[in-house]
């Protein structure tokens, strides 16, 4: 079986890709490699997230990145908010380390990248977290992340989040109405669904 993108010491034989991230009037040069999830391109559903994201008003706080990959939604918030510091965290060791090298080639130093199941060494409160889950890991660890967020939130704090109609869009958005009273969807896009959360 080939090897998932959520193996967390992928094997696969190094393929290393430059890539270029642009969204506004920012720009990311991002290292991607094999073993990692959307190594030749920035994933549609991470991009029409951004677009929605880079719209937000936040409270003040800090960041967090759950699934960062080789980082490109986390290193381009930490772009948009150099004042605010952001976590990113993924289980996929090579993706963690890309992530750093990412954040060192683009001169980021307000990310702190570090690996965590779900949210198991996340210790903070956040104004935002955003995720493109992994949905090939399964429902379950997608519940966990969108249901767990609530404690992981400061209050007026929002999580933000991708996935695809029939990836399960309607059962996250029923799932997050029920954990946090409300749930919109900020964007329909190409059956992509971006779906945001506030804690009241
Ligand atoms: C759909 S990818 C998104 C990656 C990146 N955010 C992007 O936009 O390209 C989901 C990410 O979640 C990570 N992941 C899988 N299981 C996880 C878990 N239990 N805890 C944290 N991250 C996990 C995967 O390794 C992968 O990098």
């Amino acid at each position: 079986m080939a090897e998932q993108y959520f193996a967390q010491e992928p094997h696969a034989e190094h393929d290393i890709h430059e890539i270029e991230f642009n969204l506004a009037d920012l720009n990311l040069h991002l290292k991607t490699d094999a073993g990692v999830f959307s190594k030749s391109r920035i994933d549609y559903g991470s991009v029409a997230l951004m677009k929605q994201v880079m719209e937000l008003d936040l409270v003040p706080g800090k960041i967090l990145d759950l699934g960062t990959g080789y980082g490109p939604m986390g290193l381009m918030l930490a772009k948009k908010y150099p004042e605010r510091a952001l976590d990113l965290v993924d289980v996929n060791e090579r993706a963690l380390e890309l992530a750093r090298t990412n954040a060192e080639f683009n001169a980021i130093t307000n990310v702190n990248i570090f690996t965590s199941d779900i949210y198991e060494t996340v210790t903070e409160r956040y104004a935002l977290i955003v995720t493109n889950p992994p949905i090939r890991a399964g429902k379950k660890v997608v519940n966990q992340i969108h249901e767990q967020a609530l404690d992981h939130l400061l209050s007026g704090g929002q999580i933000v989040t991708v996935l695809q109609k029939k990836q399960g869009a309607p059962s996250a958005r029923k799932l997050l109405t029920a954990t946090f009273g409300n749930c919109d969807i900020l964007a329909r896009d190409k059956g992509y669904y971006i779906l945001r959360s506030v804690k009241q």
